[in-house]
């Protein structure tokens, strides 16, 4: 990291650095999670009633299981000498990872963490404070503990505590090096015993990787591992460490280079760069690499491919495909242990997490998936090794996985006894969590369409812009004056060009003006717009310019609504574009992702008082939207009544509107009228209604009018925390234009655009 940024780097820096710093210093918080707001709270939650709480875990200790939050507490451990390849940084230096992997728990496993730095490098006393920690953590993932160390460091602490022990830098790297290893062996017609294997790097990751891959079959004679020190090898002159030594072999092959000649495959867990294009070009037939080192890889995929294009090569890294990161494992296998409380993690259970993840990359999806993850990640190949980080069938597949292996290793102390609940519970993690807009991103990128952003000039969209280039989520077209969208690039340290990254409309100068005020002026005549009306509303208003784009068909979608009232923007929208045709309704859903629901609230915004006809169209319409996300849309139609307790005129709509949403849609789940607890609480709706034809929680609320849609789903965006919202997402009209708010952030522009991308997709599909 020491030659100076480019100045995409020097963007991911400033952008890393402010995500850090806000709005909130670091990255987690510690949250209660019961009511504490009266005196009797208090008295349950301390002084007196917690004591019944500590004597009851006093008489039998398994109980801290139900009276405390311990048994999904990890304990994220570490003394910094070992963070990503940055090294030994220290474990202040460390702490912004450590923060890290805690979010990745909880988001992708719902698994709370504590991140503990440790100031202690001797390994006895690291043992002895980490050990003295078991009262308070459920489990310990240690994380970026330097070689030898860790091994010594790890195999006391299982020997002594009665809690699953796992350092992720070896165990976790390994099980998906194994994974990635096994599938490419696969696909290049290779047999594990008979591939020589090139290893740079002898630390914690590359000697539990080497160790999991003997155990798979890797025959250790063909094993040739490189330190910093060149090649682990007899006579070399220094004193090998124990794990050293099991994979030092009698050869004259001093350098990195001499090893690779010939070699299946490439291991890297070491540093940046160190494997170079001339020694790629040495290795034998479609050789495997698998240069891991963070964050900066051994090699480069581009480097790489173009000196071998026969290769096939995964790094540690999130940008380039079969990213080979222990972020696939270590949420999963603690779930999976956490879940039937285990008390350590065993090599049945390691074993268990490879077979899964090399399988997930070959499985079939089921239809909802295949849809929302549409694109080529999801075919195994070279480019699709391993499965990606977001794929939600992770947990469903390896936490019960590791859970079964834990039992049948005699490990489990409370073993999961009923398969399919247990499913049902990790399943909804996986809607409640990060999942949220990643179907919609991959399927925008596999196929990316023309959106035009009416407001270009806006430091919002442009950062945005920037953001659907790099992840090449669309073909951004921006209406805006020329010399003042260049300016506020420069001024934003944006790397966007006119005319090469996006497409520019000067609202003061194009050549199609004159077409489309005709046009304007054809379709608006009756409405008592002039020819010279038409000629100021376009010269006016961007929105209405981008809408005509969509018209002719020179753009494919449109994004406005950042600066200025909704309905003037929706005006110009159902003018130029109109409604889909058969359907005269149009209406607004806007998404929000909260800690414990994923909710889409119908309409917001357009219709004040729609009927029960109405209603059910736009719930229609909305249930598509929200299969989108790759969640199943199960509907409530909300009301101050419960299944028929009031008799006033709203109720009776709401009513009218559910039986009119079964007979068009029979296969989507709803009920109605209710009240909102009851659509959020199964027990809730159940005490009442016994047979309702709604199971779980409802994710997609329909509300009797926009006021009670709006104020609820505002009231939620404030007050349901560091929740993602989605929208307004326009519903039936007959192209697709999204009408934002002027409150929106960048990321809310970044995810429309994915949406609207995905919107033309599927409007594609259909005719
Ligand atoms: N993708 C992933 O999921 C993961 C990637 N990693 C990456 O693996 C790397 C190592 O991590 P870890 O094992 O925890 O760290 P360790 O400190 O335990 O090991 C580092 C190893 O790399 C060797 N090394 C350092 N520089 C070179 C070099 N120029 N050439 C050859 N070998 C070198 C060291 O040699 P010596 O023994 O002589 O000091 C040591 O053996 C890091 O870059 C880390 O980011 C780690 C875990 C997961
Ligand atoms: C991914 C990881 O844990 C590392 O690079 O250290
Ligand atoms: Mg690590």
């Amino acid at each position: 990291m020491s030659q100076p940024l480019t100045p995409a780097e020097q963007a991911l820096r400033d952008a890393a650095l402010e995500y850090h710093r806000s709005p909130t210093r670091g990255k987690i918080a510690v949250t209660p999670t019961k009511p504490l707001s009266n005196q009797r709270d208090l008295s349950l939650a301390y002084s007196p009633g917690v004591a019944y709480a500590c004597l009851a875990i006093e008489e039998e200790p398994a109980r801290a299981a139900d009276f405390t939050s311990r048994a999904n507490l990890v304990g994220v451990v570490t003394n910094g000498t070992a963070v990503l390849g940055l090294g030994n940084i220290g474990p202040l230096a460390g702490k912004p990872v450590m923060e890290g992997k805690g979010c990745l728990f909880k988001k992708f496993a719902g698994i709370d963490v504590f991140d503990i730095e440790l100031a202690e490098n001797d390994p006895d006393k690291l043992v002895e404070i980490i050990a003295a920690l078991e009262p308070t953590l459920g489990g310990i993932n240690l994380e970026d503990i330097k070689a030898p160390e860790c091994f010594y460091v790890e195999r006391k602490l299982r020997d002594r505590l009665n809690i699953p022990v796992f350092h992720d830098d070896q165990h976790g790297t390994a099980i998906i090096s194994s994974a990635a290893l096994i599938n490419g062996l696969e696909l290049v017609g290779k047999r594990i015993g008979e591939v020589k294997l090139a290893v740079s790097g002898a630390g914690a990751a590359a000697i539990a990787c080497l160790d999991l891959m003997v155990s798979l079959g890797v025959n250790r004679q063909n094993v040739f591992v490189c330190d910093s020190k060149g090649v682990v090898r007899e006579g070399r002159g220094d004193k090998l460490d124990e794990s050293k030594q099991r994979y030092c072999q009698n050869t004259s092959a001093t350098t990195l280079a001499d090893v690779v000649a010939g070699a299946d495959v490439f291991l890297g867990c070491s540093a940046a760069g160190v494997l170079t294009a001339e020694m790629v070009k040495t290795m034998a037939d479609k050789p495997i690499i698998l240069a891991l080192a963070n964050p900066e890889p051994e090699i480069r995929p581009e480097v790489a491919k173009a000196a071998r294009p026969d290769c096939i090569i995964a790094t540690g890294r999130s940008d380039y495909p079969n990213q080979v990161n222990n972020v696939l494992c270590f949420p999963y296998i603690f779930r999976g242990a956490l879940d039937c409380g285990a008390t350590r993690i065993t090599e049945a259970m390691k074993l268990a997490c490879v077979h899964e993840i090399a399988a997930l990359a070959k499985a079939e999806t089921s239809d909802e998936v295949a849809a929302a993850y549409a694109g080529k990640e999801l075919k195994f190949g070279p480019d699709y090794l391993i499965p990606t980080p977001f794929d939600a069938r992770l947990i469903l597949r390896i936490a019960p996985a590791v859970a079964l292996a834990a039992a049948e290793s005699g490990v489990a102390t409370r073993p999961i006894t009923d398969a399919q609940a247990y499913r049902e519970q990790l399943a909804t993690y996986v809607y409640q969590t990060g999942m949220f807009m990643r179907p919609v991103f991959l399927a925008a990128k596999a196929k990316p369409a023309r959106v035009v952003y009416a407001e270009g000039e806006d430091e919002r969209v442009l950062r945005a812009v920037q953001v659907v280039k790099d992840e090449g989520l669309a073909q951004p077209i921006l209406v805006g004056r020329p010399s003042v969208i260049e300016m506020r690039i420069e001024r934003a340290g944006l790397r966007l060009k006119p005319g090469v990254d996006f497409e520019l409309v000067d609202p003061e100068d194009d050549p199609r003006y004159r077409a489309c005020w005709e046009d304007y002026h054809r379709m608006m005549g009756r409405d008592g717009i002039s020819p010279e009306a038409a000629k100021a509303a376009l010269r006016r208003s961007n929105t209405l310019i981008s809408a005509m784009l969509v018209r002719r068909g020179d753009a494919d979608a449109m994004l406005c609504g950042l600066v200025g009232r909704f309905d003037h923007h929706f005006d110009h929208v159902k003018n130029v574009l109109g409604a889909r045709p058969g359907s005269g309704t149009m209406a607004t859903m806007n998404a929000l992702m909260l800690d414990q629901h994923t909710l889409f609230i119908a309409d917001t915004f357009v219709n004040e008082e729609p009927t029960a006809e109405q209603l059910a169209e736009i719930a229609e319409m909305a249930a598509d939207e929200v299969r989108r996300f790759g969640v199943p849309p199960k509907v409530a139609f909300l009301s101050h009544s419960m299944y028929g307790s009031s008799t006033r005129a709203s109720a009776r709509r709401m009513r009218a509107a559910r039986d009119l949403f079964v007979r068009r849609c029979p296969g989507i789940e709803c009920d109605g009228e209710m009240q909102g607890d009851a659509a959020l609480s199964e027990t809730i709706r159940r005490a009442v209604l016994p047979d309702s034809t709604l199971s779980g929680a409802a994710n997609l609320l329909v509300l009797p009018n926009i006021d009670a849609a709006n104020i609820l789903f505002n009231v939620l965006k404030v007050t349901g925390g560091q929740g993602v919202t989605v929208g307004p997402i326009l519903l039936g009209s007959a192209a697709t234009a999204h009408i934002l708010t002027p409150s929106s952030t960048m990321r809310r522009v970044v995810n429309m655009t994915a949406l609207a991308v995905t919107d033309v997709q599927a409007a594609r599909a259909s005719t």
